[in-house]
C-alpha cells in the first residue's frame, strides 16, 4: 500500500502532513511514532530533508468540526497543539471541503481557523486560534521555585541567575524569557532548552518549549525557540503566540490587547493578536503562511522501515515564492 504525504511548513517549521483517511484502517499510534522518528531525521537520514514533526489529519469526532489534527514531534512524542502546523492543516481541510472559516479538533479544543489574504503571491496565509491558556504549574507539569503555582516574570535560580521566566500553557507548555540581542543569539537558549528536555530534570520532567524573545520596537518582537521533542526550530507557532501574550501582559507601555504584533523568527514572520474574552480568558490569533512544498508518495512498509529509495515527489513551486517573500522581508 502506498502512503501519500504533503511536506508543509509555517515560517519554516516543517512537517509531513499525513491524512489518515487515505487508509482503510488508520495507522496505529505505534506506527505513527515509528514513522515520525524515521521520516523526520535530518542530515539526509530522513525522508528528503526530514521535518520537525508529523501532522496527522483525520475525521473529527465532534459535530460541526471539519477535521482533526494530531501532532507527533520528530522524536515520536505527541504534542497537544501546533500553531504553525494548524495553519497548514486548515488549508488542507479548507481546500478539500471548499470552506474558508471553520473549526479543527485538536487534543484539548476545537479551534477556529480562517483563510486570510495571501502574504505574497503564492504564499497563502491562514489565521488560527491559539487557546486555552493557563499559567497553572500542574497543567504545565512544572516543579520550580519550591513548587510555586505560577511563574510569571520571575527568576528560576536553578535555571539562570539573571533571566526572568514566564511559564504558560497554550495548551502545550512554554517557558519564555525576554532577553537582549546578545542573549537571544547566544548559547543560553540551547543550554536551558536541552536541559529542560533531557527527561531527567526535576523542573519540567515532561519537557517544555523554551523561547527567548527580543523586543524590536512597539508591537514588534523576535522569537527564537528550542522545541520539546524537536530541538532548535525555525519557528514555533504556539511559542510565538505565548510570547505575544507575555509581551502584552508585561509590556503595556508599548502594546495592548487587540493590537497586531509583528513576530519575526529565524524562518520568516507571523502576525499575532492577543485577546481577552468576556470571561477574562486569554486567546491569541496566529496569522501566517501555510506553504505546501511537495507531495511525496512511497510504499507504507518502506516508510515504516526507513527505506526511502522508492519515494517519488512532486514539487509545488510554493517554496520559491516563500523564499522570495522572506528575502523581501529582510530588505524592508
Ligand atoms: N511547532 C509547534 C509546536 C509543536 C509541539 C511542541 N514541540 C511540543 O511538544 O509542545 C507550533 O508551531 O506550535
Amino acid at each position: 500500500m502506498a502512503v501519500k504525504m504533503i511536506k508543509v511548513h509555517g515560517s519554516g517549521n516543517d512537517f509531513y502532513l499525513l491524512d489518515q483517511t487515505q487508509f482503510q484502517a488508520p495507522l496505529s499510534d505505534a506506527d505513527l511514532k515509528q514513522l515520525a522518528i524515521n521520516i523526520c531525521k535530518r542530515d539526509g537520514a530522513g525522508l528528503y530533508d526530514g521535518a520537525d514533526g508529523v501532522l496527522v489529519v483525520d475525521k473529527s469526532e465532534h459535530p460541526q468540526v471539519l477535521g482533526r489534527m494530531r501532532v507527533i514531534n520528530a522524536d515520536g512524542t505527541e504534542a497537544s497543539m501546533c500553531g504553525n502546523g494548524l495553519r497548514t492543516v486548515a488549508r488542507y481541510l479548507g481546500t478539500q471541503n471548499s470552506q474558508e472559516d471553520f473549526r479543527v479538533q485538536t487534543m484539548y479544543a476545537d479551534l477556529k481557523v480562517q483563510a486570510v489574504a495571501d502574504f505574497a503571491a503564492h504564499v497563502p496565509a491562514y489565521s488560527v486560534e491559539i487557546s486555552p491558556v493557563t499559567f497553572d504549574a500542574q497543567t504545565l507539569g512544572m516543579h520550580a521555585n519550591n513548587d510555586a503555582t505560577t511563574i510569571i516574570n520571575e527568576k528560576i535560580p536553578a535555571l539562570s541567575a539573571d533571566l526572568k521566566f514566564s511559564a504558560v500553557a497554550v495548551p502545550n507548555p512554554h517557558l519564555i524569557a525576554f532577553v537582549d540581542h546578545a542573549t537571544l543569539v547566544g548559547p543560553e537558549l540551547g543550554r536551558i532548552g536541552k536541559w529542560m528536555n533531557d527527561g531527567q530534570n526535576q523542573i519540567f520532567p515532561d519537557g517544555v518549549n523554551v523561547s527567548f524573545v527580543e523586543i524590536l520596537g512597539p508591537n514588534a518582537i523576535f522569537v527564537r525557540t528550542f522545541e520539546r521533542g524537536v530541538g532548535f526550530t525555525n519557528a514555533c507557532g504556539t511559542a510565538m503566540s505565548a510570547s505575544s501574550l507575555m509581551y502584552v501582559l508585561l509590556h503595556q507601555e508599548s502594546t495592548d490587547f487587540n493590537q497586531e504584533i509583528h513576530v519575526t523568527n529565524p524562518g520568516g514572520m507571523v502576525k499575532t493578536v492577543v485577546h481577552q474574552g468576556a470571561d477574562e480568558e486569554y486567546w491569541m490569533e496566529l496569522i501566517g503562511n501555510a506553504t505546501f512544498v511537495r507531495i511525496v508518495t512511497l510504499p507504507l512498509e518502506d516508510a515504516l522501515q526507513g527505506d526511502y529509495s522508492p519515494a517519488t515527489a512532486t514539487e509545488t513551486g510554493e517554496q520559491t515564492a516563500y523564499e522570495d517573500f522572506v528575502t523581501n522581508l529582510a530588505e524592508v
